[in-house]
């Protein structure tokens, strides 16, 4: 059997955060030993190095509390490029940097994927549904933007690169919401997305939850696109994120729904965002993101040692 290989992509953006720190990301994943991993599985795996943006044009926007949408608006056009070619190649795995890279990769595989006639399904692991257009983003924080962009909402013609195919919201299925600003409560109330919030996990699991999407994505031929926001978890277990929500899903349901990611074999292509290595503790943080995707890539508590706590 010929497996797809790993392609990783490093992506140092940071401006879409409120602070310094996420573009040390895809170092502290490679330093974590995320080659490594999925050498160790199996899988071939081409590290492209990391992605630069290109240049910048001003741009300005009547929201006035916009932060850094030139630059944004380049490492989006960078990345959607990327995305759309190392999706062509094999399996690409996007080390971030920030969430605002996802406007890029989504677009970019959403691209790829029309074109070989597949519609693209996003799992979204977050603790924020990132659903601000720019005319309603209150933060400023352009990581706080790219599913609304993604799905084809407007206000963005003029200013973000065009997006040839909008991800229908329909096939978005969110996990591990806990934090909504009301602009974003009122768009996503009418907007088609499947949303499961904290509460929905507590009383009915995981399991159920994630196999009713699944099945919508096999039975549309679809490919699956994982976008892993690192405070989907619970902070007490991953520190290293500027934006910890408590309450977020724990060691065993992050390894769980990984599990079965794995199982579907309908996983194309995956996000790991907003890790902050300054934030973090001794690389615990880094850790746990590269053991998460050791277990969606297919690694088995019986098959072999695990990382001994
Ligand atoms: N990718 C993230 N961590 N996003 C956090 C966004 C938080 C808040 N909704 C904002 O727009 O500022
Ligand atoms: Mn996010
Ligand atoms: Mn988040």
């Amino acid at each position: 059997m010929t497996r797809k290989p790993c392609i990783l992509l490093g992506v140092p953006v940071q401006e879409g955060t409120g602070r310094l720190g996420c573009d040390m990301g895809p170092s502290a994943f490679r330093t974590a030993g995320l080659a490594g991993a999925l050498r160790d599985l199996g899988y071939m795996v081409e590290d492209r190095g990391n992605l630069a943006p290109g240049p910048t044009r001003d741009l300005t926007h009547t929201n006035g509390a916009i932060k850094f949408l030139p630059e944004i608006v380049a490492w989006t056009k960078t990345i959607a490029q990327a995305a759309y070619e190392a999706s062509g190649e094999g399996i690409p795995i996007f080390l971030g940097g920030d969430h605002s890279l996802s406007a890029g990769s989504m677009t970019g595989l959403s691209r790829r994927a029309a074109e070989d006639d597949h519609p693209l399904f996003v799992l979204w692991l977050d603790s924020h549904p990132d659903f601000h257009t720019l005319d309603t983003t209150q933060s400023g924080n352009l990581h706080g933007v790219p599913m609304a962009y993604a799905t084809g909402r407007g206000g963005f013609d003029g200013y973000f690169p065009a997006n040839p195919v909008p991800i229908r919201p329909e096939n978005v299925c969110m996990m591990g919401i806990r934090s909504v600003d009301n602009a974003e409560r009122a768009a996503l109330a009418t907007a088609g997305v499947t949303i499961h919030d904290m509460r929905a996990i507590d009383e009915n699991g995981v399991v159920t939850l994630l196999k009713a999407f699944l099945k919508r994505v096999a039975a549309a031929n679809g490919r699956l696109h994982v976008s892993l926001d690192v405070d989907f978890i619970d902070p007490n277990i991953a520190p290293g994120v500027g934006t910890t929500v408590p309450g977020g899903a724990t060691f065993r349901e992050a390894h769980l729904i990984m599990e079965i990611l794995h199982d579907s074999g309908l996983v194309t292509s995956l996000d790991l965002v907003e890790l902050n290595p300054f934030l973090d503790e001794r690389g615990r943080t880094a850790l746990l993101m590269v053991d998460l995707v050791a277990s969606l890539m297919g690694r088995r508590v019986l098959d072999r040692p695990t990382r001994s706590f």
